[in-house]
C-alpha cells in the first residue's frame, strides 16, 4: 500500500495578479494662448513627469535657418535644416530649455521676430516629417525614463501620439487669448495691446491650422475649455482629467 498521501486541492485564494504602472503620455493640443505651455509644464511638475514642448522644435528650426541665413520660404534648404538641426531639448518642466549646436537659444526662440515668422518653417511638409520623428523618439524616451511625459503643440493628439494615454485639446476663447498675451507681452490688455498681439494669436493660428488639426478636437480628445478659469483652475482641470484615465496594467 503507497503511503504517499493525495496531495490537497490548492487553497490559494485567488488574489488578482499585481497592477505594473505603464509609461503615460499625456498629449495636449491647441491654439495659441490657451495656456497649453504653462499648464503643461505645471501638470508635468505636479506628476514628476517630463515635459516636451514640440512647439519650441519649430521655434528652434526657425532660429537655426536664420542664423544660417537661409530663406523661411526655400522650402526644401529648410527641410534639410531640418534633418542637419543639432537641437538637445531639456525636458525638465521646472527648467525646460533649448540648446542648438551648443549655444543656448532658450530664450532667442521666443522673440517677436521668431513668433512672427515660424509658421513658415511649421508648415513646410518635410519638416514636420522629420520634427515628428524626433518629437516621437523623444517621447518614448522621456515617458520611458520618467515614468510619464505631457507633450504640447498642435498635432500630437492627431499626428504625433495620437495612441496617448490622455488626449486634450486645451483651448480659451480668441478674447481670453490675446488678453493672456497681451498682459504676457506689454503688461496690459487694453485696447492699443491687444490690437499689437493679434498677429501673434488669430494670423499665426490661421497659418499654423492649414496643416494641423487644433481648433477644434479630433474624435477622442477631449476639450478643457479655460476661457473662465485662472491659471490655477486650469492647472485642476488637466490634473483632473489625467488623474481620471487608468495608468496601470
Ligand atoms: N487660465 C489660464 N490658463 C492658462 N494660462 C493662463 C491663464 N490665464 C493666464 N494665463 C497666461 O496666458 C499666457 C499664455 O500661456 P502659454 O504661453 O502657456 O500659452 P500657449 O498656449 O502655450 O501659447 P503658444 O502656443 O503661443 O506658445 C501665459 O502668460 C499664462 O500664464
Ligand atoms: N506640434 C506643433 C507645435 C508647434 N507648431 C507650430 C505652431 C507655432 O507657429 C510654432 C511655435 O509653437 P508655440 O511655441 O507657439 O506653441 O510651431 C506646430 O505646427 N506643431
Amino acid at each position: 500500500m503507497s503511503t504517499e498521501s493525495t496531495p490537497e486541492p490548492s487553497t490559494e485564494s485567488s488574489t488578482p495578479p499585481s497592477l505594473e504602472p505603464v509609461p503615460v503620455v499625456v498629449a495636449i493640443d491647441g491654439p495659441s494662448g490657451s495656456g497649453k505651455s504653462s499648464v503643461s509644464k505645471a501638470v508635468a511638475t505636479r506628476l514628476g513627469y517630463g515635459y516636451v514642448d514640440t512647439g519650441a522644435m519649430y521655434r528652434a528650426l526657425a532660429w537655426y535657418c536664420l542664423d544660417l541665413g537661409l530663406g523661411l520660404t526655400d522650402q526644401a534648404a529648410v527641410a534639410q535644416a531640418a534633418r542637419d538641426l543639432p537641437l538637445e531639448l531639456g525636458t525638465d518642466p521646472s527648467a525646460p530649455t533649448v540648446v542648438v549646436g551648443g549655444t543656448d537659444v532658450s530664450a532667442a526662440i521666443r522673440t517677436t521676430e521668431i513668433s512672427s515668422r515660424v509658421s513658415a518653417v511649421a508648415t513646410n511638409l518635410d519638416v514636420r516629417a522629420e520634427l515628428v520623428r524626433r518629437q516621437r523618439e523623444l517621447i518614448a524616451a522621456v515617458a520611458a525614463s520618467q515614468g510619464g511625459v505631457v507633450a504640447e503643440g498642435r498635432d500630437l493628439t492627431t499626428v504625433v501620439v495620437p495612441d496617448a494615454t490622455v488626449r486634450l485639446l486645451v483651448t480659451a476663447s480668441e478674447e481670453a487669448r490675446l488678453a493672456r498675451r497681451s498682459t504676457e507681452l506689454h503688461g496690459t490688455a487694453d485696447a492699443a495691446s491687444v490690437a499689437a498681439t493679434r498677429d501673434q494669436i488669430v494670423r499665426r493660428d490661421k497659418d499654423d491650422s492649414a496643416v494641423s488639426q487644433f481648433l477644434t478636437a479630433a474624435p477622442g480628445v477631449t476639450v478643457v475649455d479655460t476661457s473662465d478659469l485662472d491659471f490655477a483652475g486650469s492647472v485642476q482641470a488637466v490634473l483632473d482629467e489625467v488623474n481620471a484615465v487608468p495608468t496601470t496594467r
